[in-house]
């Protein structure tokens, strides 16, 4: 059994959680850079790896084996990497072995939107996620609701109905510096 290091929480990974579309790809990227660290997002990473888009692999190889790979690489991530921004997919979370992961090793923050919300910006998404090709707007909210229960073991949660993403990029390096001054002062 691997022994548990604790790891400064200066120096612990960032991750965002949050249903599919909150804007985790795209605010993970601008903490990122607002705090001068690596971003990683799984989804790429995966896409990048396996040479062929998530929606393909879905295709190809079925959501069990993409739920395989995204664990291991998030697992990977959390517990051998430190300093980074990591934006995970949507349905990671789900996974128990993920969430201790995340929760042992990192800040995990929940971005947080509301489901008529989310209604408004589902045309933006369908796209490249298989998981809403395949279902009624009434089979989504299930999910959504379903979803909740796991996103709710998280550090912290940010908001992110009607503000830009720079606004919520801003509220989560806001919240970090704090976290950071006052539990590791003077550094
Ligand atoms: N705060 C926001 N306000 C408006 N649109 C957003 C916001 N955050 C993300 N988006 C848009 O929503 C879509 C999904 O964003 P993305 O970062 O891919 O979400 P996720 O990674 O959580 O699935 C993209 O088209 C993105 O431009
Ligand atoms: O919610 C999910 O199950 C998924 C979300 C997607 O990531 P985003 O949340 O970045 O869209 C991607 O991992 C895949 O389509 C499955
Ligand atoms: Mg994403």
């Amino acid at each position: 059994m691997k022994e548990h290091v604790e790891i400064p929480l200066r120096e612990k990974n960032i991750v965002l959680i949050g249903f599919m579309g909150v804007g985790k790809t795209t605010i993970g990227q601008l903490v990122a850079k607002k705090l001068y660290r690596d971003f990683i997002d799984v989804d790429q990473e995966i896409e990048k790896k396996q040479n062929m888009p998530i929606s393909l692999i879905f295709q190809k190889f079925g959501e069990d084996y993409f739920r395989k790979i995204e664990k291991e690489y998030i697992v990977d991530i959390c517990t051998n990497t430190r300093l980074k921004v990591v934006s995970l997919g949507g349905g990671a979370y789900l996974q128990e072995e993920v969430r201790n992961a995340c929760l042992s090793n990192c800040i995990v923050f929940l971005l947080d939107l509301s489901w008529d919300s989310w209604k408004d910006r589902m045309p933006l998404l369908v796209e490249n996620r298989p998981l809403l090709k395949e279902k009624s707007m009434e089979e989504i909210e299930k999910l959504f609701i379903k979803r909740q229960n796991a996103y709710s073991l998280h550090n912290s949660k940010v908001s992110t109905n009607n503000l830009d993403p720079e606004t919520v990029a801003d509220e989560i390096v806001n919240s970090v510096k704090l976290t950071w001054s006052i539990y590791e002062p003077n550094q």
